[in-house]
């Protein structure tokens, strides 16, 4: 199991480039499935989630090739991508390949939508809270679908294909939005999908499936409207930049200090997190094809922060924040709203000297003058870039532990950081 050594103390000089963003190529990956024709992605990141849903569309009959070549020889960076899934052989998203991550489980809209059958595994519980299938279930059966829970998956039909209706979520959902949203676009009739999430990954699917022929008017806001057309066409589509990856490296930089240009993104995908970080004693610029960052010549300030959906501070950044305010001058209250256990990064930080009480969903974190370095364990993606984050502005070494969770979500991670004059490596085995 590789782990990442990081001797820490150096400040972040000169440029990274953010990559396409995981939470858009996922759901732009799914959305192959609603066409016989090819759906090309531009910019498609090389990250162990990409590789495992190209596994899970691989055995529904997905046929793909990067590059002209068959996926898996190729570990180069903003990936093209061409995704044909003209000929479904298997409907069923079996238990093996969907328990690996949760966005698997999305298949089953577009394949009901195209197939008027799914048979999918639920994906289960995961590190960082219950997760439940409800509101997709909810939805889908809105539309039209008839769907039973036997023995751990998730078996629907569709007679005769979907039908539009209004469907109001109880709780804006980003997978239960994408989903709904494709599944939309080849039902027959109108679709109203209310409290939808405004996530900018929810407008880029809505962007491409509009390229596909598909007819959504809103994303971006709480209301979409879906107008159902017979069939889609493939398209080429360019995956928006990773906010989620822009505001960790921001969030590198306000603590470690130093000037990093953050290249191919834009603060206008994070605008409260950025905000936040201003408000930290970051500033960050936008300048052409960027961002750049620096701190403000103070300390890191404490700033309190509840995550929320889009626009409000993303609980991707969450773990992240939280390591940059163990050396804030002062305490920070910092509320998790999302995930009901979100806080694993607590424990892990706490090893490297950091103060943080837990209160129910709120952590309360006392500013500390130093991190010292130490060994940690990764428990999710991006809890262990929190502790990425600390150990770049510890004292000697940290060593993280499990960082199979990193290499989900954060691409060539050493590559960019070391760039930047960091000290990071990677011990394979
Ligand atoms: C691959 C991807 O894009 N993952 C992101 C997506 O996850 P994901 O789409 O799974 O997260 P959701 O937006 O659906 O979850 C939001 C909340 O709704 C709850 N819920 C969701 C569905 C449901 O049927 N019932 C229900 O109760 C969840 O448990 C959670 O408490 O959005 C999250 C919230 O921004 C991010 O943290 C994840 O990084
Ligand atoms: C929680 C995340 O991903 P997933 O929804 O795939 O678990 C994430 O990207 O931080």
């Amino acid at each position: 199991m590789d782990r990442i050594r990081i001797r820490g103390g150096n400040e972040l000089n000169g440029i990274i480039p953010i990559s396409g963003a995981k939470n858009a190529t996922l759901p732009l990956m799914i959305a192959s499935l609603l066409t016989d024709d090819t759906l090309t992605l531009e910019n498609v990141p090389h990250l162990a989630d990409v590789e495992n849903l190209t596994r899970i569309l691989g055995n529904h009959g997905v046929d793909f090739s990067v590059a002209g070549k068959r996926l898996g020889q190729d570990a180069g960076r903003g990936r093209t991508i061409h995704f044909n899934a003209r000929n479904i052989v298997d409907t069923t998203a079996p238990y093996e390949l969907v328990s690996k991550m949760r966005a698997s489980f999305w298949v089953i809209g577009p394949l009901l939508a195209r197939m008027h059958q799914a048979r999918v595994s639920l994906p289960g519980g995961c590190a960082i809270g219950t997760r439940p299938v409800d509101i997709f279930i909810d939805g889908l059966r809105a539309l039209g679908a008839d769907i039973e829970i036997e023995a751990g998956y998730a078996v629907a039909s569709a007679r005769g294909g979907l039908v539009g209706n209004r469907f109001r979520m109880p709780k804006v959902s980003v997978g239960a939005t994408h989903v709904l949203m494709m599944a939309a676009t080849l039902a027959k009739g109108e679709t109203i999908l209310e409290n939808a999430a405004r996530e900018p990954e929810v407008v880029d699917l809505a962007t491409c499936l509009k390229a596909m022929g598909a007819k959504i008017e809103g994303a971006g806001t709480s209301t979409i409207r879906i107008d159902g057309v017979p069939a889609l066409s493939g398209a080429r589509h360019r995956v928006l930049p990773d906010r989620i990856e822009t505001g960790t490296y921001a969030m590198a930089v306000a603590m470690t200090g130093g000037d990093v240009t953050l290249t191919g993104t834009s603060a206008d995908l994070l605008p409260t997190a950025a905000e936040t970080l201003g408000r930290a004693g970051a500033v960050l610029t936008p300048v052409e094809g960027g961002i750049r960052v620096y701190r403000n010549g103070g300390g890191i300030a404490p700033v309190d922060v509840s995550t929320d959906p889009f626009p409000g501070f993303p609980t991707d950044l969450q773990a992240q924040f939280m390591a940059l305010m163990t050396m804030a001058n002062g305490t920070a209250s910092i509320t998790e709203t999302i995930f009901e256990n979100r806080f694993m990064h607590v424990q892990e930080l706490a090893r490297l000297g950091a103060k943080i009480s837990l209160s129910g969903q709120v952590a309360h974190v006392e500013g500390v003058q130093k991190l010292k370095g130490a060994p940690v364990m990764a428990t999710d993606l991006r809890a262990s870039v929190s502790l990425v984050i600390a150990g770049l502005a510890a004292e000697g070494d940290t060593l993280v532990n499990r960082v199979y969770h990193l290499d989900r979500g954060f691409e060539r991670l050493e590559e960019k950081l070391g760039n930047c004059g960091a000290e990071v490596e990677r011990i394979s085995g």
